[in-house]
């Protein structure tokens, strides 16, 4: 059984009384560093120069390189794109790590596929948001929390779990759930549920039920409202009361049409492909190809990015949801936004 904690499990001291630098201030940077302050943290946010460090400069912190920030911190969170953390750690961050001093993810893809090395003498942890940032920040500013995993890789100083706990308080998991886990857990579920559930499986769901009802000549309009936008409708539900609440709230038609028509569309085979996407990232093959389309600038990232942004879908959602400003009001910070 997993071990699960609360805030009224945990004390913020193991945080509080150290200096915390969080390396990067987009998505989860600038969550962990507010949320932080709030709850009482010495903060500093280590950059290179650029769009993040004025916003992180704006919104009331102290902003300094990598290097300086690693030197003055005691606990350093590195929230940099996985793919730039290699980099960056071996030129900044590890000449300036001490013994004592803790390094810590929100993602175990570097450290668990070996393409980063701490040091022995230091503390290693992952603290692992199950949300987007941009929700770890406004689900705590509403007085709620995103649950978080946490799991401890390297315990030189003895306290690197009492730490972990309270920084995972720190950004407000022990509203919702602090979980422990194993970096080798956290990075081969996280990588499955983005690829074949969140990320992958739910905008192919999207494109593929906009693509039928397009090529069948309905509106593209109506399918967008249909296909993406009331997705949300569904998904607060699920997310507020599970698969039976927002059952309860559907009609009954919708009802029988979701047990006799969805595992039409989820089939055997669907399972099976998610299966081998699962033995892909377990053994490795995922992480390498992902490192080697990035060693060589992105050829396939950027033709399928460029290929996605351009879908019919994107181009009629744009023009739909600039006529409901209310839909965006509280994304400050993300697309369109930044
Ligand atoms: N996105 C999410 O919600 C989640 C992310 N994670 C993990 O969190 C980590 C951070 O991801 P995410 O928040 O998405 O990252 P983002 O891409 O949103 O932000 C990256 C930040 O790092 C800065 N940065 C990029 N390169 C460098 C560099 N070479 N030197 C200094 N600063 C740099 C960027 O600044 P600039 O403006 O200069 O580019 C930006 O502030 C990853 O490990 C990811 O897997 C975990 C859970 C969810
Ligand atoms: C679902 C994508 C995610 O794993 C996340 C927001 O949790 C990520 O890497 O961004
Ligand atoms: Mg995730
Ligand atoms: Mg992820």
């Amino acid at each position: 059984m997993v071990n699960i904690y609360y805030d009224q499990d945990i004390s913020l001291q193991a945080i509080t009384d150290k200096k915390v630098a969080v390396v990067g201030y987009g998505s989860q940077g600038h969550a962990h560093a507010q949320n932080l302050k709030e709850n009482g943290c010495d903060v500093r946010i280590g950059l290179r120069p650029g769009k993040s460090w004025s916003k992180a400069e704006n919104d009331g912190f102290r902003v300094t390189t990598p290097e300086e920030a690693t030197q003055e911190a005691d606990v350093i969170m590195i929230l940099l794109p996985d793919e730039s953390q290699p980099n960056v750690y071996t030129q900044q961050i590890k000449p300036n790590l001490a013994p004592g001093k803790a390094i810590a993810f929100a993602h175990g893809f570097n450290i668990h596929f070996s393409q980063i090395v701490p040091p022995e003498d230091v503390d290693v942890f992952l603290v692992a948001p199950k949300g987007p940032g941009h929700l770890v920040r406004r689900v705590f500013a509403d007085g709620g929390g995103v649950p978080s995993l946490f799991a401890v890789y390297q315990d030189a100083s003895g306290n690197a779990r009492d730490i972990a706990l309270a920084y995972s308080k720190g950004i407000g998991a022990g509203r919702a759930a602090i979980m422990e886990t194993s970096f080798q857990e956290e990075t081969e579920t996280d990588l499955f549920g983005e690829q074949a559930v969140l990320c992958g499986g739910t905008t192919s769901l999207i494109k593929a039920g906009f693509e039928t009802l397009t090529e069948a000549g309905y509106q593209p309009e109506v399918a967008y409202f249909e296909c993406l936008h009331e997705l949300k409708l569904i998904v607060d539900l699920l997310y507020e009361e599970g698969i039976e609440g927002m059952r309860y709230s559907i009609s009954d038609t919708a009802q029988w049409g979701d047990f006799t028509a969805g595992p039409r569309i989820i089939t055997e085979d669907t399972k099976q492909e998610m299966k081998k996407i699962l033995e892909e990232i377990q053994s490795g093959q995922f992480a390498k190809g992902w490192v080697l389309e990035n060693q060589t600038n992105r050829p396939m990232f950027n033709a399928l990015n460029q290929k996605e942004n351009d879908h019919q879908i994107e181009e009629v959602g744009r023009k739909l949801r600039e006529k409901m400003p209310f839909v965006k009001q509280k994304n400050k910070g993300m697309v369109g936004n930044a």
